[in-house]
């Protein structure tokens, strides 16, 4: 590393590690561990092995985790456009691993952007049940939706709120939480050196403070028995063990639980923190000087069982009467049924609960809580976006291709991952091709990848402008 890392820093932690410190600041004259996590809603493990063009290590805390070599590329590669992974450091893999999520369970991802652990805890729901992912900044919140409509997540809602407001609307409501909290990225020195200008002793405290106010957002947010991981990229004692003694302090109904994998995460250190709870040592620290990753902290906590309950959040169904379908409904999921029999007539998904189809404007949504009330909440993505409905007919979207299997579609236009065309394809090309007239899924080695429209030997490129190649 070039860059010199701030001195109040190093010697905040020459303080802390003693002995170990040596270890510890040598690290950071290592090299950087690349990772990527395989998907599981696109491609099993196995087989991905068998097709990766990257060599690959097994991350030991993430099952389908995965290191891979300097110079390797994958994120420019059509298999990462067609969602088969997710680029993620293999310390930032262990959280989501860690919350335990179940298919079927109501999952939230407090600070979701840029969606890095949404699209594992989504691939853990396996496409059931509910997961709302949420960010603050708006512009991270639109990366966070991509990253999802990529990876195929069809039981997603995107939001971007402040953890106040998403509070107010669903007390007890979630099986399981996620709090990868905003922190001053001290473990990400070595990756990313940028963090270090960003730093200072004063974002640290800031950062706290921020962390405990989110953190009370999550636990009234909790289900009694439910299950909160709190994670962050920091060694500031004042992000990790202070936060959660200020937290079990404040919440009594909370407990701590075991962390997996102990010859690799470290313990949290009680004597870091007042009160010093000796259950602080339940939490855990990935040191880059003891695994090959970035610096990281988590705890998980569990949330009694006795923890009164109260009123579920408010359910659209307790209003319907007073609430009218948005014009042209009817007529938006005739034009989607009309598409799907003649263009994906082998759909496993089967979309046929009335209420979920939901309509905003032109778009056509089918949503996993279709009994949720959304009004006053910035929603970016009420579930699986099916398309745009013009004229009566419905013009499919690119998160509907993502979220397809080839042997659904009625015609496929069919790409290797090394044919010269595909790159003209993610290109936005218009490409001269056989095939009948007809929306057209485009696979790469049988993986999909977006639209085309093929019309008299020419398929006309749906590839979103936005995510074209340059
Ligand atoms: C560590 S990052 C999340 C990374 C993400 N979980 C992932 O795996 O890709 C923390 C996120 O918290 C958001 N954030 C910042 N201030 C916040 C606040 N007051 N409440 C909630 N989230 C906040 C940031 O915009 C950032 O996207």
């Amino acid at each position: 590393m070039t860059q010199p890392l701030p001195t109040a820093f190093t010697e905040r932690m020459r303080t802390l590690l003693h002995d170990e410190y040596h270890a510890f600041i040598s690290s950071y004259e290592q090299p950087v561990f690349h990772g990527l996590r395989v998907n599981p809603l696109k491609v099993d493990r196995e087989r991905f092995l068998t097709l990766s063009p990257f060599a690959l290590t097994p991350v030991a805390w993430c099952e389908n985790g995965f290191r891979y070599p300097e110079g390797a590329r994958p994120g420019k590669h059509p298999y990462h456009a067609a969602g088969l992974y997710y680029l993620q450091e293999p310390s930032a893999m262990s959280a989501a691993e860690c919350l335990g999520v179940q298919p079927g369970e109501t999952i939230l991802d407090l600070c979701a952007a840029p969606g890095g652990k949404s699209t594992q805890l989504a691939a853990a729901l396996g496409g059931r049940g509910l997961l709302i992912a949420n960010e603050i900044h708006p512009v991270r919140a639109r990366a966070l939706s991509e990253n999802l409509e990529r990876c195929g997540v069809p039981n997603a809602v995107v939001t971007n709120e402040t953890p106040e407001r998403l509070m107010e609307r669903f007390p007890r409501f979630f099986d399981r939480i996620l709090v990868d909290a905003p922190c001053s990225g001290e473990g990400m020195f070595r990756k990313l050196p940028e963090a270090i200008d960003e730093w200072s002793p004063q974002k640290v405290t800031e950062c706290h403070l921020m962390q405990v106010d989110i953190l009370d957002a999550a636990a009234a947010m909790l289900k009694p028995g439910g299950t909160l991981v709190y994670s962050t990229c920091t060694f500031a004692p004042l992000e990790n063990e202070q936060s959660m003694a200020l937290f079990l302090e404040r919440h009594p109904e909370f407990s701590l639980i075991p962390l997996p994998h102990p010859e690799f995460f470290a313990e949290g250190h009680p004597e870091w923190a007042t009160p010093a709870a000796s259950e602080l040592a339940l939490t855990a620290r990935l040191w880059p000087h003891l695994l090959d990753g970035e610096g990281h902290y988590l705890a998980k906590l569990q949330k009694s069982t006795d923890a009164e309950h109260v009123e579920s959040p408010k359910k659209r169904k307790e209003k319907r009467g007073a609430k009218s379908a948005p014009a042209g409904r009817k007529e938006a999921i005739a034009a989607w049924r009309s598409f799907a029999a003649e263009a994906i007539p082998h759909a496993k998904r089967v979309l046929d609960d009335e209420q979920a189809f939901l309509l905003f404007g032109e778009q056509l949504y089918y949503s996993p809580a279709p009994e949720m009330d959304w009004d006053g909440i910035k929603v970016l993505r009420v579930g699986l976006h099916l398309g745009t409905v013009k004229k009566n007919r419905l013009e499919p979207s690119h998160a509907l291709a993502l979220a397809l299997t080839a042997d659904e579609a009625a015609r496929v236009s069919s790409f290797t991952a090394d044919d010269p065309t595909l790159l003209r394809y993610l290109r936005g090309e218009a490409l001269s091709r056989d095939g009948a007239n007809g929306w057209a899924l485009v696979t790469v080695d049988g993986f999909s990848l977006g639209w085309g429209k093929q019309a008299d030997g020419q398929l006309k490129n749906h590839y979103p402008k936005g995510l074209r190649w340059l």
